[in-house]
């Protein structure tokens, strides 16, 4: 706490600009971080220099660096003269980047012959500071017994055990300022006695273990000045702390007293650690070394700066989750992923580069390596999201070339080229530097898949292929086989079979010009061959047996049977005369259709024609050779001879017609016995005008053509009247005497007849 120094500024307590780093009792303060805030210095790295002041008590020490530093340290009032600072206190010098650290004034006095606190404050501004202001009056120089002395002597021994292992590399300046100087002795005759005192004091330090030959100077650096006396002489003392703040503010004073080696090597944001760390190992009493603690605080503080980069970074590479995810590529994805790492480790550099450096390259690798696996997650699903559009291209490329003429291998080697270097681009721009990054195994992967593809897709375009050639294939068969069978012969099967081989022999051809394009080996061509071989047997064999159906086949024999039997030579219509030997004939006809059957019973294969169809186990070559078995052929040439007997009875029916019509004679005969009868007719003018009526509305139906309607209309009426009759009679006869019947029907006799019914 701030000693009770706050103000108020617009309502808001602000503390003032100094610190009480180390209580009375011995407590650090948790403060500091928001003090080198305050004083502006949190970021300033190394940039930054502290001071202690060491003196016995109410030496004037807070009065010199209030003027020297512009610092605002309590001060003893004229008259009180007891002790005013209590602990450690710090502040920022006015307008420098300098810490001032007034420390409690040795002297025992207040504490007693306690030294616990001299030398745990001795040993705190000695692991921070980089110049110790040793206050002493005049008359002190000399007293070699005196507290200045034992303060020193406390002062070297802890400086050994914090240093011994930095000697000559590190050092502190003792800046003695002797206060009150009267002038009558001189400065060298003062810094001359100090120096003597000082080797004294080193001599009798005991020293560790392979340090005893070592000497003050490897440790430290003197300087000594003299201030007047402050009372007496106000303004001669004000001139000269204006020229010794001088050494403190300008670089290029001949005594500028911050020499870059007296530095402790603690960076400003690790200010408060360091700090802290040191009181705590001094407050729990163990060795206190400074390498230790620069290493500690280097671990501590790279851990922060460390835990700070990689969140920002976590934060950074988030965008990249959600579309690599989602299957998406992203698009410079490589450059982006190495900017972020870059930026990350720049940013770790800016802080932790100023720790100790062992330390920081340690951490350093951490973080790198902590990048890179979490952007080598992206990389992997960016290298699946490059296979899959990889593939996808490749199908999309390989299906789009095969339409019209097209050459497979060149498709295929095309879209895989297309392919595999969309992913080996990609792969190799999301590469990044110093990893141990591959893409090998995906991209195995990837090609494993496109021969897979391919080899699919080639199975698929060869069946096509075999496909559109045996439909080729079949449309000839079909026509070929349709034609010789139009006109079955003994060369039929010549002629079909040397078709087909030729045909056969053409598609083969065709297949392996094709199956060039498909990269096909030897192996596969023979099998393709062997298929299309066996396939298109089957096709020719497949016609064979629909054109060869039973009902077809019948009538293939009947049209052989009829061409014999019922047309002549010139193919005309047979008109049969009863004295043709129609016997004769239907035996020759019907034999002719029925030597058909065996003819088209097997497939004969000339000499001349050389097949090699493949037999299996399902299809065999041979047995497709037999078209009708015997009793199929058995059973056809009974339904055949059972069909063309009906012809045989017909041409006999059609003899026996002919044989039974009106002879011409009889019609002459007619003519001549009816004479008397067409006279008649012809003198009568009656009934020949009868006969001119009748035969005039006679032509007139048949010009109509109601021949047909009239007869069946004649047919009607005279049922009806046949019947209208029946009934008449059979009413007569049941009460009607017979007499009247026949009376009505104008018979004579017709009482004869009623008489012979009554009797
Ligand atoms: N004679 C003389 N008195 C001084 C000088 N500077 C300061 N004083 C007086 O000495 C007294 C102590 O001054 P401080 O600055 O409080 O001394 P200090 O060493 O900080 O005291 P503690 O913090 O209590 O150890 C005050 O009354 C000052 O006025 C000086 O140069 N000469």
């Amino acid at each position: 706490m701030a000693n009770g120094q706050v103000q108020q500024v617009n309502g808001v307590h602000k503390t003032l600009p100094r610190l009480q780093i180390i209580d009375e009792n011995q407590h650090f303060s948790q403060e500091l971080p928001e003090y080198m805030k305050e004083w502006g210095l949190a970021d300033s790295g190394f940039n930054y220099n502290l001071v202690a002041v060491f003196g016995s008590q109410s030496t004037g020490k807070s009065t010199l660096l209030n003027r020297l530093f512009g610092t605002n340290f309590d001060v003893m009032s004229e008259t009180a003269r007891r002790q005013t600072t209590k602990g450690i206190w710090m502040s920022q010098g006015k307008d420098m980047n300098v810490l001032i650290m007034d420390v409690e004034g040795t002297d025992g006095r207040e504490r007693g012959e306690d030294q616990d606190f001299e030398r745990k404050s001795a040993l705190f501004s000695m692991a921070t500071s980089n110049v110790i202001i040793v206050n002493l009056w005049e008359h002190q120089v000399g007293l070699y017994q005196g507290a200045n002395m034992g303060l020193l002597k406390t002062v070297f021994e802890v400086n050994l055990q914090l240093f011994q292992a930095a000697r000559g590399k590190e050092k502190t300046l003792l800046l003695f300022v002797i206060r009150d100087h009267v002038g009558s002795t001189p400065l060298e005759n003062l810094s001359a006695t100090l120096t003597n005192d000082l080797e004294r004091i080193w001599q009798s330090v005991s020293k560790p273990e392979g340090l005893e030959n070592c000497v003050i100077k490897d440790y430290f650096d003197f300087m000594f000045t003299t201030l007047p006396h402050k009372i007496l002489l106000p303004k001669e003392f004000d001139q000269e702390v204006v020229k010794l703040r001088a050494r403190f503010v300008d670089p290029n004073h001949k005594d500028f007293v911050f020499k870059p080696n007296y530095s402790k090597r603690v960076p400003a944001d690790g200010f408060h650690v360091y700090c802290q760390g040191i009181w705590d190992q001094i407050m729990s009493n163990k060795d206190l070394d400074l390498p230790t603690q620069q290493e500690l605080l280097a671990q501590y503080r790279c851990d922060e700066i460390a835990t700070v980069a990689f969140d920002a970074f976590l934060g950074k590479i988030k965008e990249f989750r959600q579309p690599i995810e989602s299957g998406k590529i992203i698009d410079d994805l490589g450059p982006k992923m190495e900017e972020i790492r870059n930026a990350t480790l720049k940013q770790f550099d800016k802080d932790a580069s100023r720790y100790h450096s062992e330390v920081y390259n340690r951490k350093r690798t951490e973080i790198f390596n902590k990048t890179n696996s979490q952007l080598h997650v992206f990389f992997l699903g960016q290298l699946k999201n490059l296979t899959k559009k990889a593939l996808t291209t490749f199908n999309a490329r390989v299906q789009a070339s095969l339409k019209g003429e097209y050459d497979f291998a060149k498709v295929v080697n095309d879209s895989r080229e297309e392919a595999e270097s969309l992913f080996s681009d990609g792969a190799k721009s999301i590469l990044l530097t110093k990893t141990d990054w591959t893409y090998e195994e995906e991209y195995a992967q990837l090609k494993e898949a496109i021969d897979e593809i391919s080899a699919k897709s080639r199975v698929e375009e060869t069946k096509k292929m075999i496909k559109t050639l045996e439909k080729s294939f079949q449309a000839q068969v079909s026509e070929f086989v349709s034609l010789y069978f139009k006109t079955p012969n003994q060369d039929m099967w010549d002629k079909i079979l040397k078709k087909f081989e030729q045909v056969l022999f053409d598609h083969e051809q065709l297949l392996l010009k094709r199956a060039k394009s498909f990269n096909s080996s030897e192996e596969e061509n023979a099998k393709s061959i062997e298929n299309l071989r066996k396939r298109s047997w089957q096709q020719l064999r497949k016609k064979i047996d629909d054109e060869l159906a039973e009902n077809i086949f019948l009538l293939k024999l009947r049209e052989r049977f009829e061409e014999k039997f019922r047309y002549d030579e010139e193919g005309l219509p047979k008109v049969w005369k009863p004295d043709d030997n129609i016997d004769a004939h239907f035996r020759k006809a019907r034999d002719e259709a029925l030597n058909l059957i065996p003819l088209f019973s097997t497939i004969k294969i000339p000499d001349s024609v050389e097949l090699d169809i493949p037999s299996d186990d399902e299809f065999n070559f041979e047995d497709s050779l037999i078209i009708l078995s015997e009793t199929k052929q058995h059973d056809l040439s009974v339904r055949f001879k059972r069909e063309s007997d009906a012809f045989y009875l017909e041409a006999k029916r059609s003899v026996v017609a002919t044989t039974a019509r009106v002879p011409y004679w009889m019609i002459v005969l007619l003519v001549l016995l009816g004479w008397d009868e067409l006279l008649i007719i012809l003198t009568s003018p009656m009934y020949l005008m009868f006969v001119c009526f009748f035969g005039f509305i006679g032509y007139i139906i048949y010009m109509l053509n109601l021949l047909g309607p009239v007869e069946s209309a004649a047919r009607m009426i005279a049922a009806n009247v046949l019947d209208l009759i029946r009934q008449q009679v059979r009413d007569g006869l049941n009460k009607t005497p017979a007499s009247a019947v026949a009376k009505t029907f104008g018979i004579d006799g017709g009482d004869e007849v009623a008489t012979k019914k009554e009797q």
